[in-house]
């Protein structure tokens, strides 16, 4: 299993930085083999870390973007809860307007079903399945496990990532793509989220995580691989796990510093 890869930057300004040119590099790439990128944003301090310089990038061709969210609280869209008006508010409407991701590759929770995360659950799966269908020959529809271009995730202190919970069943899903959650010990407690088989089956993963008040937990994931913290369980087959993190928050690790940043 390859290592993860933590890229360390002075302030978070230069996190933006460095993650603006991974994105722009992976967009490229996925657009020129498949004609579309897909990914997947986490709420929390990740958005605005995330759209710092890539709003102002002319380079990437947002059109052929199909966003989705790695996990959302179920609640409605214009609610200060929502990862998606998070998405929406730092990226989304700040692209200039001939450069769009068009309404309909923004793949969003059904407002309709907030109350009703099971079911919100089922739904996102769906809406995931119908941009990964494979079209057969005999044009005949299948769906294997979705393999995201990139996957953008965050930590929370207890180290969570997407609605991924330490001690949580949510953690052993080995079937749903996207399950949900009722009794989340942050809230709001309605949540769904993407499963670890569908973040451990994506192209690229890059966690994304600034401030000291992450530095121990972050050590427990990267260095001890303390498995009961659901970040650590995140692992790819063929490329490693990329980090971008501040001086800060990565105090005490193994890392590649700003002059070697190579993806
Ligand atoms: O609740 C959540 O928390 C995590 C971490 O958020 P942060 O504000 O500490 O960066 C986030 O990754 C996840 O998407 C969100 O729903």
């Amino acid at each position: 299993m390859p290592q993860a890869k933590v890229f360390s930057f002075a302030s978070t300004d230069d996190v933006s930085h460095a993650l603006d040119k991974f994105l722009e590099d992976a967009s490229r790439e996925s657009i020129a083999r498949s004609g579309k990128f897909t990914i997947a944003f986490s709420g929390g301090s990740l958005p605005a870390t995330a759209s710092k310089y890539l709003q102002h990038n002319t380079k990437i061709d947002f059109t052929r973007w199909h966003v989705f969210f790695a996990d959302e609280r179920c609640v409605k869209h214009n609610d200060a809860d929502s990862n998606f008006k998070l998405v929406k508010d730092e990226l989304l409407d700040k692209l200039a307007s001939d450069g769009k991701i068009p309404a309909n590759q923004v793949h969003s929770i059904s407002e309709s079903l907030v109350n009703d995360s099971e079911k919100a659950a089922s739904d996102y799966q769906q809406k995931i399945a119908q941009v990964f269908a494979v079209i057969g020959d005999d044009n005949s529809q299948s769906t294997v496990l979705p393999e995201f271009d990139c996957i953008l995730l965050g930590i929370g202190p207890d180290g969570h990532t997407c609605s991924l919970f330490p001690g949580f069943p949510q953690l052993d899903e080995k079937v749903k793509w996207v399950t949900h959650i009722d009794n989340s010990p942050k809230p709001p407690p309605s949540r769904i989220t993407l499963t670890l088989p569908v973040v451990n089956n994506a192209r690229k993963v890059a966690f994304v995580v600034t401030g000291a008040g992450k530095r121990t937990t972050i050590r427990d994931i990267v260095d001890k691989r303390d498995l009961s913290l659901p970040a650590a369980r995140v692992a790819m087959s063929v490329d490693p796990v990329y980090w971008f993190v501040d001086d800060a928050a990565a105090q005490d690790l193994d890392v590649v510093k700003p002059s070697e940043f190579k993806l």
